[in-house]
């Protein structure tokens, strides 16, 4: 080997890049010290002879790479129809966890052998994924409470709309919102407000346990519970045992008033039914199905009523003009 050579082949067998170079028909030709390194964790030895294995082969006979979308890139990739393919795709290695890796997959400029080769290479992306998940979850978390925040209620409630549609399942909705939390604040302080909420916050918690329940500050002082498979009569007793958990706070501001919620309640009912015109209804809804806002809405109108009517206390929207969605069954 002369000098550049020797160091090319240094640069390959140094790199965290995983390389391979494999022939029209997939078939490796050659792999470097990180490739190898990798086969260690499926329990391959760092000797272990890799030329001529088709590298389609190992792919079908791996899960994690058996896809229909992945499989298809590299063969367009070797019968020349496009030009590259990248894709990501989760490993799970039998001895550590599992691994993001992006495949890509380029013709080679280069005149070694009668046919083309071909550069593929799998990098290691899992550390970028966690920032990203890390930053997702940023993005729909409320700083001061650690509820969700808006953005991630709105995603929920078009979710959680549609399923129950589907599911033909109830699903019920609160608006939770602070008395007199101006003077609250007045009285005893923006950072004392801040401490409040945070407990409030934390009461509201506790009564979304389940995957279907989704706990979210939705802005200021007001708050929104999504209670999935619940009734209207259900919610209404979950409203009222949290007004009573607030007051049991205890925390008293401006002289004597104690914390205390509103609450605002509207439920999707369901009203089930084999006849053609509530076929026709459920699908009318079904299209509607992004609109779980109808809900907060009504809520929200529910709260208002709680407010016009002295605060503290749990207001349904009214049971007579409630949602009721027509299902076929
Ligand atoms: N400490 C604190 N206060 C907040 C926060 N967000 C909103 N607020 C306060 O919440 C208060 C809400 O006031 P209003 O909308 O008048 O409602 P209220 O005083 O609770 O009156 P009612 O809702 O009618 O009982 C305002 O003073 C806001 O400054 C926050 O993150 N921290």
């Amino acid at each position: 080997m002369n000098i550049a050579e020797q160091l090319l082949s240094g640069i390959l067998e140094t790199l965290s890049l995983q390389i391979a170079v494999i022939d029209e028909a997939g078939s490796i030709i050659y792999v470097n010290q990180s490739w190898r390194a990798f086969g260690l964790l499926y329990g391959l030895s760092l000797d272990t002879d890799w030329f001529g294995i088709s590298y389609l082969d190992i792919c079908r006979a791996n899960e994690d790479t058996n896809q229909p979308l992945l499989l298809d890139g590299i063969e367009r990739v070797l019968s020349g129809s496009i030009a590259q393919f990248t894709t990501d795709y989760l490993c799970h290695t039998p001895t550590q966890e599992p691994t993001w890796l992006t495949l890509h997959l380029q013709p080679m400029q280069t005149t070694l052998a009668d046919g083309q080769l071909f550069l593929l290479s799998l990098t290691n992306i899992t550390h970028h994924k966690q920032t990203e998940d890390r930053m997702s979850a940023l993005t729909l978390t409320d700083p001061l409470t650690g509820l969700a925040n808006r953005r991630r209620l709105e995603q929920f409630m078009r979710d959680e709309w549609s399923r129950a549609i589907r599911h033909q399942s109830s699903l019920s909705v609160m608006m939770v919102d602070a008395d007199h939390f101006k003077q609250l604040n007045d009285s005893m302080g923006h950072a004392a407000g801040d401490d409040c909420l945070r407990q409030l916050a934390s009461i509201l918690k506790r009564y979304s346990n389940r995957p279907g329940d989704l706990a979210a500050r939705y802005g200021g002082e007001e708050f929104v519970l999504v209670l999935s498979q619940t009734t209207q009569q259900e919610a209404a007793k979950i409203a009222e045992r949290i007004r009573q958990k607030v007051m049991a706070l205890d925390i008293r501001f401006a002289g004597h008033r104690l914390m205390t919620v509103s609450i605002g309640v509207a439920a999707l009912g369901i009203q089930q039914s084999q006849s053609h015109k509530a076929q026709h209804a459920r699908n009318q809804w079904l299209n509607f199905s992004e609109d779980g806002n109808l809900l907060l809405e009504q809520a929200d109108k529910a709260l208002y009523v709680a407010k016009k009517q002295g605060r503290n206390r749990v207001e349904v929207y009214d049971k007579h003009h409630r949602l009721t969605v027509p299902l076929s069954v």
